[in-house]
């Protein structure tokens, strides 16, 4: 058995995933809030493994977690105009307290700049408190008005990864933004999940950003979903709020930022890109359960099967192994299916003549592969198979994501692409704002930006730009996006 059936995971893939959310146990849509979801017990767990290595990187990196206030007073959002302009619309507003209006009105924090840079103001003083590096993982609030869809764009982002760091320098806070693709580049690979990472174009960047990265994956139905951005601030906001610090020579200057954001669309990515038509497939690093026994007793062998599983369960979890024994008195047939909706990466069958014979059967999540080990050397064969679990799935999005960036020359190639299987389209571009937004315009898709590092994004020599025919600098990318 090899490829496994995609169908509908390819061809109805919306259906699918706002299915699979429910049926899975990752969260309740029925919250009567728009845009707000509960997590339930089994999604959660696989968020807080998600969490858990975000937090060890930030540990690695030297970042320090705070917790900050989630109600923000309009004097503090007003600060920075183009934060301002660019939220706005965005924000949800507490107006009152019991039976009294607030004489200040407060926003619930949409992400945390204009609540944590008047105390950055307060507690960076001296160039011996930089690099400043502080992060949180919080719920924040957006007032999203495009259509709504668990984990992947809502209303409580209700694990809202904030990073926030403040600098001596523009070059220091280049070397934080090198270290957030650091660490998004060890998370992507904990996920087994690959991407791309653009340069968003101006018009396009974080309302009060110098400039911000994107990092994009692709989507089964052939569309982007951007699940981290980095930003550098240079000293916009510092300027804003007041952030200065005194240098050694006894002179004030104004401090450097960045920030690096992702949320629980790192879990959608998960379950969209690695999912099949059975449901989940959980890369084994973030899956609850990595391997569930199932006992298949026959009523007339003699042999203990549920002694044989737990003898197994035992050793694996001696090795560090999440098992589960699923002892319910249903057919096996059922409880396959049910750890196959749940991603569980590895199932172990054992039966009267696997007891006799001293083996086990182990069959593979992603692959649907069985095969037949011995009962002695099961923990290294189990540690090797969920290995190859996880190197497989990452080859296997790879190969997703390698064949859906088509580098194309003109417009009527790039929209022959988005008929065909939509993907990303990299053409060459001038590099005027102009013919961006003519290209965005024409292929009803949008401009994630250039290729990074800066490097990466020259047009080869002699390439004209589609819209205007002078020479192209750069390559750009285009997208139909989440
Ligand atoms: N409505 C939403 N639902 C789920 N995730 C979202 C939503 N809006 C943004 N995100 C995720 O949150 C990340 C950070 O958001 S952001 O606006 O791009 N950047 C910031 O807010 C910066 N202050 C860095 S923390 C995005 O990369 C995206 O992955
Ligand atoms: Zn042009």
């Amino acid at each position: 058995m090899g490829k496994v059936e995609r169908k509908k995971w390819s061809e109805e893939f919306s259906e699918w995933y706002n299915e699979l959310i429910e049926t899975a146990g990752i969260q309740d849509k029925r919250y009567p809030v728009k845009g707000m979801n509960i997590w339930l017990p089994y999604g959660l767990k696989i968020m807080r493994s998600i969490e858990r290595f975000i937090h060890s990187e930030m540990e690695r990196t030297g970042h320090d977690e705070v917790l900050f206030p989630a109600l923000i007073p309009e004097t503090e959002f007003q600060k920075e105009a183009e934060h301002i302009a660019g939220f706005e619309g965005e924000v949800f507003w507490v107006t009152h307290a019991g039976h009294d209006p607030l004489d200040i009105r407060l926003i619930l924090r949409p992400t945390s700049e204009t609540a944590m840079y008047s105390m950055f103001s307060l507690w960076i003083r001296s160039h011996a408190d930089l690099p400043f590096k502080v992060y949180q993982i919080v719920n924040t609030y957006r007032y999203e008005t495009k259509h709504t869809r668990p984990l992947i764009r809502v209303r409580e982002i209700s694990r809202f990864f904030e990073a926030h760091t403040a600098h001596d320098s523009f070059e220091d806070a280049e070397r934080q933004i090198k270290e957030d693709l650091e660490i998004f580049d060890n998370l992507a690979r904990f996920l087994a999940i690959p991407y791309i990472i653009s340069k968003r174009p101006d018009w396009d960047k974080f309302p009060g950003a110098y400039y911000s990265l994107g990092a994009e994956v692709m989507m089964p139905d052939g569309r982007t979903l951007q699940i981290g951005t980095m930003h550098n601030y240079r000293q916009n906001f510092a300027k804003a709020y007041n952030i200065q610090y005194e240098t050694e020579s006894g002179d004030h200057e104004y401090a450097h930022q960045t920030t690096f954001g992702m949320s629980e669309r790192l879990l959608a990515a998960v379950i969209a890109i690695h999912g099949d038509d059975r449901g989940m497939v959980l890369p084994p690093t973030i899956a609850p359960i990595q391997v569930v026994i199932v006992p298949i007793p026959k009523k007339d062998a003699e042999a203990d099967v549920f002694a044989y599983a737990g003898e197994i369960a035992e050793e694996l979890r001696a090795a560090g192994i999440r098992v589960h024994i699923d002892e319910r008195d249903i057919r096996p047939g059922r409880k396959f299916y049910d750890w196959e909706l749940k991603g569980v990466p590895l199932r172990i069958e054992v039966g009267p003549r696997d007891v006799a014979g001293r083996k086990a059967v182990l069959a593979r999540r992603d692959t649907l592969e069985k095969l037949v080990v011995g009962r002695e050397g099961i923990v290294e064969e189990v540690r090797k198979t969920l290995d190859a679990i996880h190197e497989n799935l990452h080859k296997r999005a790879e190969e997703f994501l390698e064949s859906h960036i088509k580098r194309v020359e003109t417009i009527e190639e790039a929209k022959a692409v988005f008929e065909d299987r939509r993907g990303i389209v990299e053409i060459p571009w001038c590099g005027e704002e102009s013919c961006g937004l003519e290209m965005e315009e024409a292929l009803d898709a949008k401009m994630l930006g250039t290729p990074y590092p800066e490097e990466k994004a020259k047009a080869p020599e002699g390439k004209k730009c589609p819209v205007c025919g002078r020479e192209a600098k750069f390559i750009a990318r285009f997208a139909r996006t989440y």
